[in-house]
């Protein structure tokens, strides 16, 4: 099968467990929550995306015919000389409505180990090494098991009892970034506090200013 990507790029993950590990970014086209349109941002079941997933135009963005082209591009991005700890972030848009077994055996032959961030509205496929979903109000919640459940704040249709009995190694609660974001941080900290199941998840990317 053959991908449409937006963007890949190597950085430091920013968010969650993960915060600070060096990180290939393939950033696939598309999502089933938003069209990625602003004229659509009101309407979408997703109303606060931070990204822009439209299209293949951006760095190594495109249309790649196979998993082995797509895996070949990612592994060009690693430092040369390391393969103990390549590592690969699928992100999107949604990438689920992508990633395939072909592309996670790809990937794995070339020593990578594969995470995936996904709203958890589809069903994650076997082999990815690290799942993080992060459930969006008004979607249909399907993918209850992970590694890392991440919340972004205030989406109070969610049951913070019923996220803590799913099975989930660790969750993390992420201030919403939009003109609240201060008062959204704020009351991400206050609630880890009381309750210390949950985590807080900064967008250090966007503190430092890297991509
Ligand atoms: C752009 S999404 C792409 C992956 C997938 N579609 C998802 O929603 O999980 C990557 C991460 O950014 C989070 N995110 C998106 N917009 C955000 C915002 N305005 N503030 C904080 N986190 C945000 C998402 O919840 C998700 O954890
Ligand atoms: N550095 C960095 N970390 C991230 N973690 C999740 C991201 C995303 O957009 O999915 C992201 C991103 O875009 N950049
Ligand atoms: S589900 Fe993810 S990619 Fe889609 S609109 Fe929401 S935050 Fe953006
Ligand atoms: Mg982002």
């Amino acid at each position: 099968m053959s991908y449409q990507v937006k963007e890949i790029f190597y950085t430091l993950q920013g968010e969650g467990s993960n915060a600070g590990r060096p990180a290939v970014f393939c950033r696939f086209a598309g999502c089933n929550l938003w069209s990625g349109r602003e004229a659509d941002r009101a309407t979408a079941i997703c109303q606060f995306c931070d990204t822009d997933f439209v299209g293949t135009d951006g760095t190594l963005g495109g249309k790649y015919s196979d998993a082995q082209a797509l895996a070949a591009q990612i592994a060009a991005l690693w430092p040369a000389g390391d393969k103990a700890h390549r590592f690969v972030v699928m992100t999107g848009g949604e990438p689920l409505l992508q990633v395939d077994a072909d592309l996670i055996a790809a990937l794995h032959a070339l020593d990578f180990k594969i995470a995936v961030e996904t709203n958890g509205s589809l069903a994650a496929p076997a082999g990815i090494d690290w799942i993080c979903v992060s459930p969006k109000a008004g979607a249909p919640w399907v993918q209850r098991s992970g590694h890392e459940l991440k919340l972004v704040w205030p989406q109070t249709s969610f049951s913070l009892d019923e996220m803590e009995a799913a099975d989930f190694e660790q969750r993390y609660l992420q201030p919403m970034d939009n003109v609240l974001r201060q008062a959204n941080t704020e009351d991400c900290i206050a609630l880890c506090l009381e309750r210390p199941a949950w985590r807080l998840s900064l967008q250090t990317h966007k503190i430092t200013g890297i991509r």
